[in-house]
């Protein structure tokens, strides 16, 4: 085995739409927020595509949808308001996506590094892994503040991959969106790509690396891209 070879990967997820799925507690703050401004609320189907870039790209997202035009200190107020509301819903209604934490065990069993890259507030990323008992399982959790920058900049993936002792070199990202594959291209990481999460363009458009339609498949991908299977 080579020294590159020996060295443990990193496999590095995305939060939303990739290891659990937010949608239903992230939305429902969202209508929440909407009522609060006095804008009508809007279809799941559309807001489900506005999850990926941020709470407050979501919030701003929603409100320009919804036709509402606020100054940015009601802004800031809404903006509050749903970190608040979310921060105590957080797993209300959240979920690992099927298969996950079987794969997370495998992945571990075989000396894999694992780490979470999401532009979710690193706050917010670890009070939900911890409500659902994940947070352990990853040697890193990096937020959208935890860098100076932030995915789609592969500052953010890169930086993770270094804080979990890895090498861009021998590292993949499991995305669900576009910012993901984008991060992937921009760190030269490969990209495995899940078609359950959020995204108006669909998964296999992304431009990903290889696209997964259930978690039993990603070990077995990963060995593949590692160079191994
Ligand atoms: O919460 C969001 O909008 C983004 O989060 P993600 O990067 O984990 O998809
Ligand atoms: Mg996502």
């Amino acid at each position: 085995m080579s020294a590159l070879s020996s060295q443990p990967a990193v496999i590095a997820f995305d939060l939303d739409g990739t290891l659990v799925d937010t949608a239903p507690d992230l939305l429902d703050t969202l209508d929440i927020v909407l009522d609060e401004a006095g804008a009508p609320r809007l279809p799941r189907e559309e807001t489900r595509k506005m999850i990926g870039a941020g709470a407050k790209a979501l919030v701003n997202r929603g409100l320009t949808a919804a036709g509402i035009n606020v100054d940015p200190p009601a802004f800031d107020r809404l903006y509050e308001r749903f970190l608040q509301h979310y921060a105590d819903h957080i797993a209300d209604s959240s979920r690992p996506f099927p298969g996950l934490v079987e794969a997370l065990d495998v992945l571990a069993e075989r000396g894999h590094v694992l780490a979470v890259c999401t532009n979710k507030l690193e706050y917010l990323s670890r009070l939900l892994l911890d409500q659902l008992g994940l947070t352990d399982r990853f040697a890193v959790i990096a937020g959208s503040d935890t860098f100076p920058v932030s995915k789609p900049d592969a500052g953010h993936l890169i930086g993770t991959i270094e804080r979990a002792g890895g090498s861009a070199h021998r590292a993949i990202m499991v995305g669900d969106s576009m910012t993901d594959v984008l991060t992937g291209k921009n760190a030269r990481v490969p990209v495995i790509v899940v078609p359950f999460g959020y995204t108006d363009t669909p998964a296999e458009e992304l431009g990903g690396d290889v696209l997964i339609d259930h978690y039993d498949l990603l070990p077995g991908t990963v060995e593949r891209l590692l160079g191994r299977g």
